[in-house]
């Protein structure tokens, strides 16, 4: 199975590493394809010839570019393994990704990231509609920073010391918090769309200056029972807005993507 690569940042270089030391059996490498501000091995110039080297692609490039390619992987038949899911918090994208144009189009696949226990969430959303579904990320301060805030807000959470209480930069739903927290929030998407109501997840994004862990806490009810999980990851030394976790959580699924794989753990 040849893995068609978007994005080398710091969870596309780990896939791109691992997959050329054979971690995972029967995947190799096909191309990477950036935007050009660096020159990883095996780049393509673009979408065209990274198609013609992959059967599957790995979207790691951000909801932008998600948006920029994911039409066209499906449309060619290509499965599109993809990390950025806050896109697909937008209804129109949700629903042109979710029905893709072409003969015989791709499957579009949501890699848990740096999330876990989502088979739970879906098998619990099975058996009726959730209740009360929460995430609670707390992460380092400066990754929380985003463009749009005002300088003192930003300079508020640079400049927050262990020591100093936690400060919450946002209470609100999962699809305003992936569109606001790009770099942050693709787990509250991926979280809605286990549950299968992509609008009654409720997020809280605290910045945690004690830390050096980013905690993903979910909470809901279901008909079932009554659940809660917490995930500590460490953050991934190439960019602290990013847990280690999500460059394996892509290889897992990869591994379980390549056929003739007899038995899983799904
Ligand atoms: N689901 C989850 O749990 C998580 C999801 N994410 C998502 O993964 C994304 C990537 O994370 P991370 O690796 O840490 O980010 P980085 O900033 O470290 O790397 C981003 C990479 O994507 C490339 N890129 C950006 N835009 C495009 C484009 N339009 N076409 C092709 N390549 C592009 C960049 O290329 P260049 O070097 O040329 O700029 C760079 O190589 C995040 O933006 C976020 O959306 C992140 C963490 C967790
Ligand atoms: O890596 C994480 O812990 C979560 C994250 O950034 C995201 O979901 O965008």
């Amino acid at each position: 199975m040849r893995v068609g690569l978007l994005g080398h940042g710091a969870i596309g270089s780990n896939v791109a590493e691992a997959l050329r030391r054979g971690v995972v059996p029967g995947a190799v490498l096909g191309g990477v394809l950036t935007r050009g501000r660096t020159a990883p091995p095996a780049a393509v110039r673009d979408l065209p010839e990274l198609l013609a080297s992959a059967d599957v692609v790995v979207e790691a490039a951000g909801q932008r570019a998600l948006r920029e390619h994911g039409p066209a992987v499906l449309a060619a038949g290509r499965d599109l393994l993809a990390v950025s899911a806050g896109a697909l918090a937008d209804e129109a994208f949700f629903r042109e990704l979710t029905r893709p144009a072409g003969a015989r189009p791709g499957r579009l696949l949501i890699c848990p990231g740096a999330l876990g226990g989502l088979d739970v969430v879906r098998a619990a959303a099975l058996a009726g509609p959730l209740a009360s579904v929460r995430l609670t990320s707390s992460k380092a301060p400066a990754s929380l920073v985003q463009p749009w805030m005002d300088e003192p807000t930003a300079e508020r959470l640079r400049s927050l010391r262990p020591g100093d209480d936690p400060v919450t930069v946002f209470d609100g739903d999962a699809r305003e918090a992936a569109a606001r927290f790009p770099r942050n929030a693709n787990v509250a998407a991926t979280l809605a769309l286990a549950a299968g109501d992509r609008a009654a997840v409720r997020v809280r994004l605290v910045a945690a200056p004690d830390t050096r862990l980013t905690r993903h806490v979910v909470e809901f009810t279901g008909p079932l029972g009554e659940y809660r999980f917490e995930l500590a990851n460490l953050p991934d030394p190439g960019n602290p807005a990013t847990s280690g976790l999500v460059a394996p959580a892509v290889l897992r699924s990869l591994a379980d993507l390549v056929p003739g794989v007899a038995w899983r753990v799904a």
